[in-house]
């Protein structure tokens, strides 16, 4: 039996494999048509081979150039959405004409970080695209860069292809880019070396990555990392390696780097509370109930609670900042912002006798709560 961890590449049914826009983009800034195809008709052997695949890709900024009447990749937000919107029909029906040489169909998916977690929306996305897989279809997902920019300016097709790993209940994801794998420092350094098995992100944690990225990527490695974060915690091995060496990395073979899942599996829900991309609010917290928070198993009360900032509902995600502006953990708030000021620094016993049952409840329930150690969210925001 072959006990290697990277066996778990081979052995997946349901694969989620991402690629950046540096590996689909030419050097004069246009999608790369001879790189798609060579990467499809990978997917397709395995598709073939009764495999499922997730493909994840950018690359619809690249393909709006041509279209868009512009000679190189643009660089303001704006013309970057408009180029997106435009590409993303070039870019599907580029896949779509690769893939019907293989006799597979596609299916398209735009969708946002928020879709795949938020629950009210996450299980009709995980219906449609299990349907779409059961189907023998091909996913082709991308951001819906035309309702959302921190895509675009964070590299969050990362990020994305982690969460969209976990609604599909992935067994592998690959991440696709221009250099294999992890270094044991950014790959331009002379001497710089290929990490090629990390069992505990905690190894890798001084590791020097920057955020920059390539010239057209857009989150450089930290933003992979973040990815390799939320998937390894949903409990889906990694291999972060580059383009070219896909088909190495499905059959397991030694390439870019392999990051095993971590045991214990994090719930949608606290998946949804850490990697939300937005929260709706803060809560400011007094000392005690910040060192409370950060122990571990305490939940939020109104007594801990100094101020509120912010238009919530019950039920969003909100930030707990500690007394020194630092954020300790994000949550779900039980109450909406407009009750909360009445309620402030008293403790559940009063809040009971003056306002009755109901009102002694916790603002954030322990359950609700996940520590900013878990969230990723210092290292999303140092990304380019
Ligand atoms: N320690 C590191 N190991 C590997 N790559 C790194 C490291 N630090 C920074 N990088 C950079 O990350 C880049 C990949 O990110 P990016 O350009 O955003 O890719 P993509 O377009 O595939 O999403 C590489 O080109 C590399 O220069
Ligand atoms: N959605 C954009 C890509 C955004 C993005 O995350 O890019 P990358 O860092 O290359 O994966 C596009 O299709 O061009």
């Amino acid at each position: 039996m072959n006990t290697s961890p990277r066996s778990a590449l081979p052995a997946a049914h349901r694969v989620v494999v991402k690629i950046g826009s540096s590996s689909l983009t030419r050097p004069d800034g246009h999608l790369d048509v001879v790189a798609l195809r060579a990467l499809v008709d990978v997917l397709a052997e395995r598709r073939r081979a009764g495999g499922e695949v997730v493909l994840v890709t950018s690359g619809a900024v690249a393909a709006g150039i041509g279209p868009a009447g512009l000679v190189s990749r643009p660089r303001d937000l704006a013309t970057m959405q408009a180029c997106a919107m435009l590409g993303q029909g070039q870019l599907v029906a580029r896949y779509t004409e690769a893939f019907a040489e293989h006799g597979i169909g596609v299916g398209q998916a735009l969708l946002t970080a928020e879709d795949t977690v938020r629950r009210a929306r996450y299980r009709n996305a995980q219906r449609s695209l299990d349907k779409l897989l059961a189907l023998g279809v091909v996913p082709v997902v991308n951001e819906n860069d035309a309702v959302t920019v921190d895509e675009l300016r964070f590299g969050d097709n990362d990020r994305l292809a982690a969460l969209v790993s976990h609604l599909v209940r992935a067994d592998a994801m690959v991440l696709l880019t221009d250099v294999d794998g992890l270094h044991d420092a950014p790959p331009s350094r002379p001497g710089a070396r290929r990490i090629p098995l990390v069992t505990d992100l905690a190894d890798v944690a001084g590791v020097e990555v920057t955020g920059r990225g390539s010239s057209v990527g857009t989150g450089g490695m930290v933003t992979k990392l973040e990815s390799v974060r939320i998937a390894a915690s949903a409990g889906v091995p990694v291999v972060l390696t580059a383009a070219g060496n896909v088909r190495a990395a499905l059959a397991g073979e030694d390439v870019g780097t392999f990051f095993a899942a971590e045991a214990k599996k994090e719930t949608t829900r606290r998946l949804w509370i850490a990697h939300a991309a937005r929260t709706a609010g803060r809560l400011h917290l007094d000392a005690g109930a910040a060192h409370a928070v950060l122990g571990g198993r305490a939940s939020l009360l109104p007594a801990g609670i100094t101020r509120v900032e912010g238009a919530f509902d019950a039920g969003d995600p909100v930030e707990l900042v500690a007394p020194d502006g630092g954020v300790v953990a994000r949550g779900l708030v039980a109450y909406d912002a407009a009750e909360l000021p009445g309620l402030l620094g008293r403790s559940t016993f009063e809040l009971r006798d003056d306002l009755g049952e109901g009102y002694d409840r916790e603002v954030v329930h322990r359950d609700d709560l996940v520590l900013d150690g878990r969230t990723g969210l210092s290292s999303s925001a140092s990304a380019s």
